[in-house]
């Protein structure tokens, strides 16, 4: 008698649970062999450990880890959440040791508990979760599906999850891309979709490896040499092959297609030739030596320009000076995220640099739209939401006639830069969440919403996984931010101080040289102000009578003690600030100049009290 598959896993289960054995006969091969290695771990499938969970700054270091790969694939996850319509789902992302980096769930599948259980930082490996499509995927190395009670541990039995593989271009696993859901329909869809952004994500990682080298693409099909079917291959300037992805190996099946062998081993064609067939026509033939003929195009021909990863080229972009390594990094993390849109999270002591590099976020992406700075800090509580969201006419009082656009909707099309998120009360954040959620704008006290297209930056200079412990930040919306979170060191520990230096005097518009030994005075300083603090100094020495140079005498007396503007802050009474705050009539940017420190120093201190 034929049983449905139901009742062969309702069967399967009953031994696996009575007996701890495997009936091969009645489970698809995958699933036996997972189930199998889950005995082998040890586990008892009726007793599902407690979920094990990283710290959040163990996630953290983990997200930094994967480097240039992490905007690749938030923007693939954003994708594919977009994709596979419908409501009760999840994509997530995992280290190949299932390492949960990153999730995406619409709102109906975050209020399930399985929702708790797939969180960034939770470990779903095959050991610690038993069958299930993230760690089974990472086991296996190939793309699987897993139904409900196909997983080990039956908690997990309402859930269809469906998870590909990424590899590196060295053939390593680089994560594995998963997406859940609670319902089994339209997985044919899901399985194909999921693969596909796998692939794209394989080969974006192959491309930036060899951004430096000749990559061609090409296919059989004309129509096809565009796609996701196109194969990839490397070369150095000799036509030495450097990489081939699995789709290239594909194709050109029997010939040696492999790094360290040469173009013309699997082509029938000298690689000059090829080459300057490339420059001519954007698409050229091309015969492997089995016969076969394919279309090519060469992605890029000479090396691009050295990007600025590489220390022979330091980074200079007009007004943003980063030739230190760790603000190069940072510097291209917040690029790439700007160019596909991503949130960024930017985080550094205050004067580093914050509100310069969200500025460069926004030219880097290209973004016509205005660059909207709010200060979270600055924002009295109960008029945030109108704020940032507009009202209608009316709605307060006090309201403006007419209403008011708020400063989403002013920075559609651009980007909105929240400065000191984590001086943001809770209870906003729930606000900024759903915002984060549905971008679209709902007025104060108006009808209807309008979506808008912004992208956002928050900045901080407190460690927002401190207050997420303190339970003064929303978790949630901490995961939501922190898609990309570049952080700018401060100026005392930047190796590009001279740099910094020489550009701030060429920005006040000084000839003025700076002796060696000066340079090196300015650089032992401590400067709790940093850049913002550097360019006070220098300012105040060049404003009046600018000398031809700027020696170690002029420096040592500069810096005397406390003459630095934030010790002089610190060493000043809080009578101080209040005085110079009643002095210009409450004017908190005027209070800031005068004492040479930010509007957020002095936010800080009158708030708590001190003026
Ligand atoms: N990389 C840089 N190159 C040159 N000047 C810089 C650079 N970064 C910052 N500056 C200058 O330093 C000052 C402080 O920068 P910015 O306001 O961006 O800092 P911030 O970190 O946002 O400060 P805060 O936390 O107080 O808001 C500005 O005058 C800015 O022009």
């Amino acid at each position: 008698m034929l049983i449905s598959t139901e009742d062969r896993l309702i069967r399967a289960r009953a031994v696996l649970e009575r007996r701890h054995a495997i009936p091969t006969d009645l489970l698809a091969p995958d699933i036996s062999a997972s189930w199998s290695r889950c005995l082998d771990y040890g586990l008892d499938p009726e007793k599902p450990p407690p979920l094990t969970h990283v710290a959040v700054d163990a996630l953290r270091h983990a997200r930094d880890e994967t480097g240039a790969m992490r905007p690749l694939v938030l923007a693939e996850m954003e994708n594919l959440y977009h994709q596979i319509a419908g409501s009760n789902f999840m994509i997530a992302f995992a280290r190949g040791d299932g390492l949960l980096l990153d999730t995406i769930a619409d709102s109906s599948f975050g209020a399930t508990a399985h929702a708790t259980r797939i969180q960034p930082g939770c470990l779903w490996s095959e050991e610690d979760c038993g069958t299930n499509a993230l760690g089974s995927v990472a086991a296996t190395r190939r793309a699987l599906t897993i139904h409900g009670g196909e997983h080990f541990f039956n908690r997990y039995d309402q859930l269809t999850c469906t998870a590909a593989p990424v590899f590196a271009p060295d053939g390593a696993l680089a994560g594995v891309l998963d997406a859940s859901s609670d319902c089994r329909s339209r997985q044919q869809h899901t399985r194909a979709l999921v693969s596909m952004a796998a692939t794209q994500i394989e080969n974006g990682l192959f491309r930036d490896k060899y951004r430096d080298a000749i990559v061609m693409a090409f296919h059989n099909r004309a129509e096809y040499l565009h796609t996701l079917s196109a194969g990839l291959m490397a070369f150095d300037p000799s036509g030495t092959i450097l990489s081939v992805t699995p789709r290239a190996r594909l194709f050109l099946q029997g010939l040696p297609a492999s790094a360290g062998r040469r173009f013309d081993e699997v082509f029938r064609l000298p690689f000059g030739a090829f080459i300057d067939a490339g420059r001519l026509t954007p698409q050229s033939r091309l015969q492997d030596r089995v016969g076969s003929v394919f279309l090519a195009h060469l992605e890029h021909l000479s090396p691009q320009p050295k990007t600025l990863s590489h220390k022979a080229a330091p980074a200079t972009k007009p007004g943003f000076i980063a030739a230190d390594p760790a603000v190069i990094t940072a510097m291209h993390q917040v690029e790439a995220a700007a160019i596909r849109g991503l949130p960024i999270l930017i985080s550094g002591e205050t004067g580093t640099g914050k509100e310069q590099l969200a500025r460069h976020a926004h030219a880097a992406s290209g973004r016509r739209g205005a660059f909207v700075p709010v200060n979270c800090a600055a924002l009295p509580e109960t008029l945030v939401e109108a704020e940032l969201f507009g009202h209608a006419e009316g709605a307060f009082t006090g309201a403006r006639r007419g209403g008011a656009a708020g400063l989403v909707t002013q920075a559609h099309g651009g980007t909105l830069f929240l400065d000191e998120i984590g001086d943001m009360p809770v209870g906003l954040q729930a606000v900024l969440l759903r915002l984060l959620d549905d971008w679209t704008v709902r007025p104060v006290g108006g009808h209807g919403g309008r979506q808008v297209d912004v992208l956002l930056v928050a900045a901080t200079h407190v460690d927002l996984t401190e207050q997420v412990a303190q339970g003064r930040f929303r978790a949630d919306l901490y995961y939501r931010l922190d898609t990309i979170e570049a952080h700018l060191p401060p100026l005392r520990s930047r190796t590009d101080f001279a740099e910094i230096a020489r550009h701030i005097l060429a920005s006040l518009g000084r000839t003025t040289e700076i002796e060696p030994s000066a340079l090196t005075r300015l650089a032992r300083h401590a400067w709790p102000g940093n850049i913002r603090e550097l360019r006070n100094l220098l300012t105040r020495l060049t404003l009046i009578d600018p000398p031809d140079q700027i020696d170690d005498a002029l420096i040592a007396h500069a810096l005397g003690p406390s003459t630095s503007a934030a010790s002089n802050l610190r060493g000043q009474t809080a009578a101080r600030i209040a005085a110079v705050h009643r002095e210009v009539g409450g004017n908190l940017s005027a209070t800031a100049r005068r004492l040479g420190v930010s509007r957020n120093t002095i936010y800080r201190a009158l708030r708590r009290g001190d003026g």
